[in-house]
């Protein structure tokens, strides 16, 4: 549904986006994640038609980006999103409704399905007067007046309360069930990591990492074994070379009346338990702690990266002097691209 190759986003000579490419498939809700200047909005922006490319193709719909057509089969809910203050949900949705060629009885009833759906009463409330999290609902019922099939959400649910994001999120995954292809872009990881199908992480303009959110954990993350004794482990030979190899020591916390030695891997768990049982005790329970989207994003994006700027610029490193294939920053990981 939507594909983007090679795209390049400059502004001056400063690079929003380098080299992206990623395609993203009907009925797939696709996350977009990186810290602030990543270049996610740049991104959205481009998909929606708002920018142009500097290079690269992309295609939405079958339809270049920026193409008419394109416009009309795609809503886009921009990270801030003021709305006229004097109109009323319905007015303001059937104004936009009409910009779109939407006959009115077509407009009306869909309009009301989708104020059902996202449970957004107060339909004749003067918008200025209206919740934060109202004036969100409304401006997503905004981006599916003309039905797109292709939804491109910038930060859809930050800054609102607990019970109001979760709705967001899950009429989100509605739209996901009827059919829509959406791009979401969020800070938040929890959203992220209930919503979407498949991610990119991006940093400094680059894709740095993609694939499913599991996916990226098992690459990019390391399981930690959290093993509970009765007594502390002995500090064995055999513990401290494991721990040497594997990664980072063996750490030991007093937990209650339990201790917990933190381990990196199986083999440094079965060293745990001998280095317990020289101590005259026994090891009670085994549990594995999975890196959230979160630790592995702050890995990712920890990384050195190479420059944004072209050359000739008070020495600022070119991209074209980046080694972008041998850099972890720079690399592009994961599964094939159109994988599901
Ligand atoms: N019109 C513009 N002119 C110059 N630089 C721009 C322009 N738009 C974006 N940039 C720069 O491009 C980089 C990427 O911006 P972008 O808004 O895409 O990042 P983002 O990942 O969405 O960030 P945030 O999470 O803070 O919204 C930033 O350094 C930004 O300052």
């Amino acid at each position: 549904m939507i594909e983007v190759a090679g795209l390049r986003k400059t502004y001056g000579n400063f690079a929003a986006v380098v080299d992206s490419t990623f395609s993203v498939g009907e009925g797939e809700v696709f996350g977009i994640v990186g810290p602030n200047g990543a270049g996610k909005t740049t991104t959205l922006k481009v998909l929606s038609g708002l920018v142009e490319p500097t290079a690269g193709e992309v295609t939405v719909a079958g339809f270049d980006s920026g193409n008419p057509e394109m416009r009309h089969r795609l809503g886009f809910l921009p990270e801030e999103s003021p709305l006229y203050e004097e109109m009323t949900p319905r007015s303001y949705l059937r104004f936009f409704a009409d910009l779109y060629d939407v006959p009115s009885d077509v407009a009306d009833d869909r309009i009301e399905a989708t104020l059902d759906r996202l449970r957004l009463d107060h339909r004749e409330r003067r918008l200025g007067d209206m919740s934060k999290g109202m004036k969100r609902k409304v401006a997503i019922a905004r981006s599916l007046v003309n039905d797109p099939d292709v939804l491109v959400y910038d930060e859809p649910a930050s800054g609102l309360d607990p019970v109001t994001t979760d709705s967001v999120l899950q009429f989100t995954r509605e739209l996901r069930d009827a059919g829509k292809t959406v791009v979401f872009s969020a800070h938040n990881l929890y959203h992220v990591e209930s919503v979407c199908d498949r991610v990119v992480v991006m940093n400094e303009g680059r894709i740095v990492a993609r694939g499913s959110v599991d996916g990226i954990r098992e690459r990019h993350g390391e399981t930690t074994y959290h093993v509970f004794s009765d007594v502390a482990p002995n500090r064995t030979d055999a513990l401290a070379d494991i721990a040497d190899a594997d990664g980072p020591a063996a750490r030991t916390e007093e937990v209650g009346d339990r201790f917990r030695t933190a381990v990196p891997t199986m083999t440094a768990v079965e060293a745990v338990r001998e280095a317990v049982t020289a101590a005259g005790g026994e090891v009670v329970d085994i549990r594995t702690r999975e890196p959230s989207l979160e630790d592995v994003f702050l890995d990712i994006v920890g990384r050195p990266m190479p420059g944004r700027y072209t050359a000739g610029t008070d020495g600022v490193p070119s991209d074209d002097e980046s080694t972008d294939d041998e850099t972890d920053g720079g690399r592009v990981s994961g599964e094939p691209e159109g994988a599901k």
